[in-house]
């Protein structure tokens, strides 16, 4: 069996490929940074290590990488006879990737079985979002393209960090907790076979939790974190007030879970115990700037802030901890993050109710949009 991964970043390398080795695939990564593709043919096998309590080293073989950006034919010579292809390039990149799939679709005989191909990004729906992309490149050939490919939605969740200097090969450090929810539907029994993912029948659920906890979580102890001037996520978290803000405004999105999806808030609140442990393991090297990246991608509309929030509001549920973490999160500057540079320079030029209806896309007349704007406001006078 052969799985063609996009992406042979932390994630691609650190949980999908490994979770896909374990499951007996040949792995082809397919990445556009020449030094990593090169780094990965150098070698034979490289090592996954779980660090932190419950951790430990695991060896991964049968890999091999090409570089799509310097030879695309043969990423769709791969995808034209693999089994599996999955994503973990950041949802922005999905319609880059997408003319390969297609591609790799149209060359794929149609007596074999269909090629599995699910996006594991952080975003509600990301398969979807690449199949739409296929879809619109195919156009009136559509139907017969659809019938090479099964789309299926997921949700990743391990914290895979920056990698630490002076690190063996290819070698990956990551946490021990993961989670891979695949939705079982769209296979009609013939799920591929992975026993390191589990199978539902409605994701949405389990990506709403992941997204608007753990990612609201980590994203929100980031953004606290960097105004704070502190450096490392597990420090972050050793602040007091830091983490009373992270656990308020995650009592703020379990509510908002309770009402959408019926979970027990008991079952949430060991959710949020377990992934607030998960963010203070010491032995992360994981940083607010990394977990902070891309702050308008972060802010948008069905993300993991402005999300929970609106649907909060809009059942008169509160919002104040996740208003103030959306401040935090407006505070958030680097020069290094181009998201970041721009939230700043919209900051310094965009009036305020402009700007929150073009970064969140809520609009006047919403009952968010005050408190939005109640926070842009107040950026914006720190900045004057
Ligand atoms: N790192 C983490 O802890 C987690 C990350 N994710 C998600 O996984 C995705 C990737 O995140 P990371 O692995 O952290 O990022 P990363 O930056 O380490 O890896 C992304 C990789 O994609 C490659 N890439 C960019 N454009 C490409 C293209 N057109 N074709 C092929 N490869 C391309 C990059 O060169 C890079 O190697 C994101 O959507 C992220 O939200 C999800 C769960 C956990
Ligand atoms: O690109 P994003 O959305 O920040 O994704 C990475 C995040 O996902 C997580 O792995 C959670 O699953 C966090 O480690 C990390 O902050």
């Amino acid at each position: 069996m052969k799985a063609v991964h996009f992406g042979a970043g932390n994630i691609g390398r650190g949980f999908v490929g490994l979770l896909l080795h374990e499951g007996g695939y040949e792995v082809v990564f397919s990445d556009v940074a020449a030094p990593l593709v090169d780094a990965i043919n150098a070698e034979t096998s490289y090592t996954v290590h779980a660090v932190g309590d419950g951790g430990g080293d695991t060896v991964v073989t049968g890999f091999r990488a090409v570089n799509s950006q310097l030879d695309p034919q043969a990423v769709v010579d791969e995808l034209a006879t693999a089994d599996v292809a999955t994503t973990a390039v950041g949802p922005n990149i999905l319609r880059f990737i997408a003319p390969v799939i297609y591609a790799g679709l149209v060359a794929r005989s149609a007596e074999l079985p269909p090629l599995a191909v699910m996006a594991c990004e952080n975003a509600i729906r990301a398969t979807d979002t690449l199949r739409d992309e296929i879809a619109a490149l195919a156009g009136a050939g559509w139907p017969a393209v659809a019938a090479k490919a099964v789309f299926a939605n997921t949700a990743v969740d391990r914290i895979v960090p920056g990698q630490p200097e002076g690190q063996h090969g290819v070698d990956v450090t990551v946490e021990p907790f993961f989670e891979w929810a695949i939705e079982q539907g769209p296979f009609a029994g013939a799920v591929p076979s992975i026993p390191g993912a589990h199978f539902v029948d409605d994701l949405t659920p389990y990506i709403e939790r992941k997204l608007f906890t753990v990612n609201t979580g980590h994203a929100s102890t980031a953004y606290f974190g960097a105004r704070a001037g502190i450096e490392r996520i597990s420090d972050a978290l050793a602040d007091p007030e830091i983490l009373a803000a992270v656990r308020s405004t995650l009592e703020e999105t379990s509510a908002v879970l309770i009402a959408r999806h019926g979970f027990t808030a008991e079952e949430l609140a060991d959710y949020r115990a377990t992934i607030l442990r998960r963010f203070q393991n010491p032995e992360l090297p994981d940083t607010v700037w990394r977990v902070g990246r891309q702050p308008l991608r972060k802010l948008s509309r069905h993300e993991r802030f402005v999300g929970p929030a609106a649907d909060a509001a809009e059942r008169g549920l509160s919002v104040a901890a996740l208003l103030g973490t959306v401040g935090a999160a407006l505070a958030f500057e680097t020069a290094d993050d181009p998201e970041a540079v721009e939230l700043q320079e919209l900051l310094r030029t965009t009036e305020a109710t402009a700007l929150v209806t073009r970064v969140t896309g809520i609009e006047a007349g919403h009952p968010l949009f005050d408190g939005l704007v109640a926070a842009v406001t107040t950026r914006q006078a720190d900045l004057a």
